[in-house]
């Protein structure tokens, strides 16, 4: 059963399964976008089906709000929740110092809102997402639509000027059509190969006129909850470091886990 899933999917439940222990009856929870967010949303549905959890969540994309709908989760907007006690998102990549590229997914923009809005920020990822230095994983940029080449233009220009090592950038398709998002904005991805420094192209990026915002969260996240594919799990804290270890007792007792896997 268990066996059918893949290490990654394996590594992306158990990091989502242990997140979901971080969220306590009343809360208000940012719900990320992906599929190790979807893992988290499923977790959450359980458990407000099975154990009469009662959150409201505020979901980061129309993807999300849909699965948490029809796990049984209650969902609110932003405005109406307008501070979070919690968001648990997934991520692209992740470094030492918990900062993040984010919106392989394409929700990156309702994502670092939500992220920003609240006390903390989990991420849950595989241990696949670790980098020593962000830049591997294409960095994406939401930019409006209207000019959106004149915005890649100056992005190439800028990126030369700072000597960012990979220079070309790409606009997300979706098919043979732009890919838009959920504001209907198009994403530049970015291939930068590593980045020196996240903060300084995290504001650059943001004082282009056509950027709406880039995939950096840079001091967001408080805490990594990393999964691997034999079932462990590991914690690492921005303030404590790592404080828990190869903890795995999630997989083989868990309902969720063996009906998805059946
Ligand atoms: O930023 C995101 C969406 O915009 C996702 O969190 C990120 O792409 C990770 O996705 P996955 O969990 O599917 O690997």
């Amino acid at each position: 059963m268990s066996g059918e899933l893949s290490p990654i999917d394996k590594a992306k439940f158990v990091a989502a399964k242990r997140a979901a222990d971080f969220v306590e009856d009343g809360m208000r929870v940012g719900l990320g976008t992906g599929s190790t967010a979807a893992w988290l949303v499923r977790s959450l549905g359980e458990m407000v089906r099975e154990e009469g959890l009662k959150i409201r969540g505020v979901p980061t994309s129309t993807r999300t709000a849909q699965l948490a709908r029809e796990v049984g989760i209650e969902v609110i907007s932003l405005d109406e929740a307008r501070w979070l006690d919690l968001t648990i998102d997934g991520a692209d990549e992740f470094d030492a110092d918990l900062n993040l590229i984010k919106g392989g997914g394409g929700a990156l923009l309702q994502e670092k809102i939500v992220a920003t809005a609240s006390d903390r920020m989990i991420v849950i990822a595989d241990i696949g997402k670790q980098v020593e230095t962000l830049g591997a994983f294409p960095l994406p940029v939401e930019v409006i639509p209207f000019g959106w080449r004149t915005t890649q233009a100056l992005i190439e220009e800028m990126l030369i000027s700072m000597d960012v090592l990979g220079r070309s950038t790409t606009l997300r398709m979706n098919g043979d059509r732009p890919y838009v998002t959920d504001e209907g904005n198009h994403i530049l991805d970015l291939h930068l190969k590593r980045i020196g420094n996240g903060r300084q192209l995290a504001l650059v990026l943001n004082q282009m006129p056509g950027v709406v915002e880039n995939g950096l969260f840079i001091d967001i996240c408080d805490m990594v909850v990393v999964g691997y594919g034999d079932g462990r799990v590991e914690i690492r804290d921005i303030n404590e470091g790592t404080i828990e270890h190869d903890r795995m007792d999630f997989l083989e007792s868990d309902n969720l886990f063996s009906d998805l896997a059946d």
